[in-house]
């Protein structure tokens, strides 16, 4: 599957203080992309390096594999976004503002505005004005915004930020019919992980502006999927004996040196009774099944985003 998007060595700073530091994503055609971290951790400035709306002070940017200045202006065509809010004209009404934008953007043809209002299901609304706009409808208006000109790539900062249950659940189906039927590949960041969650097929997680992984959705559900988390007082001497004496393969050594065992075959007593036969105290015992929420709450929490030297997330 093609890249669409590829980040090398991505930083951004201001001043001494870097709001990205040394980022390499991935995003390929088709997928759902969510980009998750706390407030301030830099996605907004990703996002915006990503669109031009902001320049890196080092590293590289890939757009549909090109990378020259000139390339990349180009390659933003192809490309839909709403950094932070989107913007709108307050006093006009929805279709202008619409219209605004498909000229601005040199799409022709008033029939793409329309048509872009029946997409996002605002047509309804079109004489409205802006600034009498629901957060729903604002968010809807911006979406329309960005796919004007057809973009091959949807860019979103918090696209669910301000709604209400209902239009959570109504910008997610409006953004998986747009990846499924239309092949639109979507970029996204939320604070909401289990919104996230139904839509994701690639996940990055960013912490103070460094990437601390990006990974699969296949992949994360097999990482939270049932598991034992054992720590012993011998983590390596423990990982030996699990291969030898129990067949078991399928553990990590996490940071913090506690083993994971990932789809475990046995009942805890049998993980345990194999540290306490063999002299090794247990530090810590639990059976767990993690949801998207709190493997990252985990992540954060073992990884030091400061000491980057420190070890890697597992070694299995
Ligand atoms: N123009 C700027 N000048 C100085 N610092 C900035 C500037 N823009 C962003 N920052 C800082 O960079 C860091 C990352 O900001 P960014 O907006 O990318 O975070 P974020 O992950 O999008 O946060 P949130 O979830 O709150 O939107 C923050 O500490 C922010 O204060």
């Amino acid at each position: 599957m093609e890249n669409v998007i590829e980040t090398r060595g991505l930083t951004k700073r201001y001043g001494s203080f870097a709001a990205l530091d040394d980022v390499g994503v991935t995003v390929r055609r088709g997928e759902v992309f969510g980009l998750v971290g706390d407030n301030g951790a830099g996605k907004s400035t990703l996002f915006k390096l990503l669109c031009g709306l902001a320049f890196p002070t080092i590293g590289e940017i890939r757009l549909f594999g090109e990378h020259s200045p000139r390339e990349l202006e180009r390659q933003r065509a192809r490309i839909g976004c709403i950094i932070e809010q989107p913007g709108f004209y307050p006093h006009l009404s929805v279709e202008r503002n619409l219209e605004c934008c498909r000229i601005q953007k040199g799409v022709p043809g008033k029939n793409a505005t329309d048509r872009m209002l029946e997409e996002v299901g605002l047509a309804y609304a079109r004489d409205r004005t802006c600034k009498d706009l629901s957060m729903g409808m604002k968010q809807r208006l911006g979406l329309a915004m960005a796919l004007i000109g057809e973009p091959e790539v949807l860019i979103l900062d918090e696209p669910a930020s301000g709604l209400d249950p209902s239009g959570i659940v109504e910008m997610r189906t409006l953004l998986q019919r747009l990846n499924r039927e239309k092949g639109i590949t979507v970029v996204l960041s939320s604070h909401h992980l289990a919104e996230l969650e139904q839509m994701a097929t690639v996940y990055a997680f960013l912490s103070h502006g460094r990437l601390l992984e990006q990974v699969g959705a296949e992949e994360l559900r097999e990482r939270c999927a049932d598991r034992i988390e054992i720590a012993v007082s011998d983590a390596a001497c423990y990982t030996v004996l699990l291969e030898r004496e129990l067949g078991c393969t399928t553990y990590q050594v996490l940071g913090d040196g506690t083993v994971s065992i990932a789809n475990p075959r046995l009942d805890m007593e049998a993980y345990s009774g194999l540290a306490s036969a063999h002299g090794l105290s247990i530090l810590k015992l639990e059976r767990r099944r993690l949801s998207l929420e709190q493997y990252y709450l985990d992540m954060k929490d073992k990884v030091d985003p400061w000491s980057w030297d420190a070890p890697e997330m597992g070694v299995a």
